[in-house]
């Protein structure tokens, strides 16, 4: 699934409604009818009352039908018609015509001088004042209404978007003029704001209704920019052949844990086994086979001379996949060993987290000799030190598709909706996880799952969007049986079985 600016969002709907074709109060109406049944999932009682606020932009004409469809399945809803533009689209005027008040359905129309009227706070607001159109901050009067709304201690469902929030950079609006939403039901493609950190307060839980556009426009018009889908992460299964043997599956090679962190090479190295690798040796320091044997008996041990972290390495002509980083330290020796692998592992598929990423954001020259299409998966922080900071999302963004391009480099940038970001300017989103999977070691998890994927022959790009996607999806599943808080990293483990047997499933279909 593609993510569009606005601009091409308005395009796709113009080739549906060429294309279809449809007519586009028709098209409203579809989009309308996909909300209203989203709404009505989420509250199935119909003795809810709602409020619904209507700009006179094609959003309002999808606020006034959902209206009518609300209040044509029995709840009580009442339209506040916000007049403030001159023109009411032609499709917002029709749906205006087609409001019949009854007991149900009141409407009043708000003129810039009006006095907003008092809502409960048991009723909800849906909210659809400005959906894609906006393309600067509001203006008083509806600045005004949307503090109204965000200080009326309803719950808020935003149609589309929050109204205010623009659809992609919002560096320069205004915070106190956006709604600040419970929940966001966007229309069929997300929208690059509404997957950015620092528009969080204002999209709340976020829900994608399909409404029909036209596939060919979502396939043939171009983005750099995607989300990640179940379909899409299900069709990069390779299927396990009769005759494969262990070797068919890749030998990998993690160098992870310390004396004081072992738990991360365990972790990692439970990921890699249970996501299908053939064989997995873990390099740990002396002494501590034991503790990593029993935990995963399935793995083979190599082991440092050192006591306490990574200072050498055995052949590595031997593995077909290296991961790198977890629990690792930040020991000088650990450094110059560190340095010395990169050289020799020029050509080899390799990950690197967490230390392994530490290190080269404090020894900088080392990025040079970084294996081509290497993946880095930092978390924010982890990136900050690798990049510099940046000001807001959007120039997170651009230092994303720099920093993966200059070191051509795979980068995954962790968090909810984490980025992989391809050498070539290609972006993905992750549309799985949860914060439940804001715990500790739920890393080394990922950088396992990706090390795997790679030693089995998945490429880079692959082994990083469905090494995030299986990730997320276990998250999710492990989360649904034990709650986001009892989740620990050793749940994600744990589903990694069910979340390839969800996939497996939507790719038989
Ligand atoms: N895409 C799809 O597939 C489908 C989309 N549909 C729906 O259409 C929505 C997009 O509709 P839209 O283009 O009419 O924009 P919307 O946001 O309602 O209003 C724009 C109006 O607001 C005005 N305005 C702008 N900024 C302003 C400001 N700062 N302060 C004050 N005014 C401001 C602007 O004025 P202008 O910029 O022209 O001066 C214009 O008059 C989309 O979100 C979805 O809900 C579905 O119905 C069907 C399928
Ligand atoms: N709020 C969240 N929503 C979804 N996923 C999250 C959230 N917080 C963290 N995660 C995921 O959990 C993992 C945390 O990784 P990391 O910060 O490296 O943890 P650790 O260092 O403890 O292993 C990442 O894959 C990240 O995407
Ligand atoms: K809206």
């Amino acid at each position: 699934m593609k993510i569009f600016p606005a601009e091409l969002v308005k395009a796709i709907d113009q080739y549906t409604i060429a294309n279809e074709p449809i007519a586009s109060i028709d098209l409203m109406e579809r989009a309308s009818m996909a909300v209203t049944s989203k709404v009505m999932e989420l509250y199935p009682e119909s003795n809810q009352e709602f409020s619904i606020f209507a700009g006179s932009g094609n959003n309002g004409g999808d606020g006034l039908a959902i209206a009518r469809m609300l209040s044509q399945q029995g709840y009580r809803t009442q339209i506040y018609f916000i007049q403030t533009t001159p023109s009411t689209t032609s499709d917002t005027a029709i749906n205006l015509g087609r409001i019949v008040p009854s007991e149900n359905l009141t409407i009043e129309t708000l003129k810039p001088e009006a006095v907003i009227p008092y809502v409960t706070p048991e009723t909800v607001i849906i909210d659809t004042l400005f959906g894609s159109g906006v393309n600067r901050p509001l203006d008083a009067f509806n600045k005004h209404m949307v503090e109204y709304i965000n200080d009326s201690g309803c719950t808020i469902i935003s149609v589309d978007l929050p109204s205010g929030l623009m659809a992609e950079d919002n560096s320069t609006n205004d915070p106190d003029a956006i709604i600040r939403a419970d929940y966001t039901i966007t229309l069929e493609l997300p929208k690059l704001a509404l997957l950015l950190p620092e528009n969080e307060q204002y999209v709340g839980e976020l829900s994608i209704v399909p409404i029909g556009l036209h596939p060919k426009a979502l396939e043939g018009f171009p983005s750099n920019m995607h989300f990640i889908t179940n379909e899409m992460a299900s069709k990069m299964l390779y299927k396990r052949r009769k005759f494969a043997h262990k070797g068919t599956f890749g030998h990998c090679y993690l160098i992870a844990g310390s004396q004081k962190m072992l738990g991360a090479a365990i972790l990692s190295s439970k990921a890699c086994m249970k996501t299908g690798a053939g064989l997995l040796t873990t390099h740990i320091p002396a002494g501590l086979q034991t503790a990593l044997n029993i935990a995963v008996p399935e793995v083979m041990i190599d082991q440092d001379s050192n006591t306490e972290c990574f200072t050498q390495y055995s052949s590595i002509t031997n593995y077909d996949a290296i991961g790198v980083g977890p629990g690792l330290g930040t020991n000088t020796t650990t450094i110059a060993t560190l340095a010395q692998l990169l050289t020799d592992a020029r050509r080899m598929p390799m990950v690197i987290d967490a230390d392994g990423l530490n290190i080269l954001a404090y020894n900088k020259e080392l990025l040079k000799t970084l294996p081509k299409f290497a993946i880095l998966t930092p978390h924010p922080k982890e990136f900050e030190r690798l990049a510099g900071s940046w000001n807001n999302d959007i120039e997170k963004i651009e230092r994303l598709y720099q920093f993966a391009k200059e070191h051509s480099a795979y980068i995954v940038l962790k968090g909810a909706h984490t980025i992989v970001a391809s050498p070539d300017g290609r972006l993905w989103f992750a549309s799985v996880g949860n914060p439940g999977m804001a715990t500790a070691g739920s890393g080394d998890v990922l950088t396992g799952i990706i090390l795997s994927l790679l030693g089995q022959g998945y490429s880079p790009e692959e082994a990083s969007i469905l090494g995030v996607h299986l990730h997320g999806l276990a998250g999710d599943i492990a989360a649904k049986e034990e709650s986001q808080e009892a989740l620990i990293a050793s749940s994600i483990v744990d589903s990694i079985g069910r979340a390839f047997k969800f996939l497996w499933e939507i790719r038989n279909l």
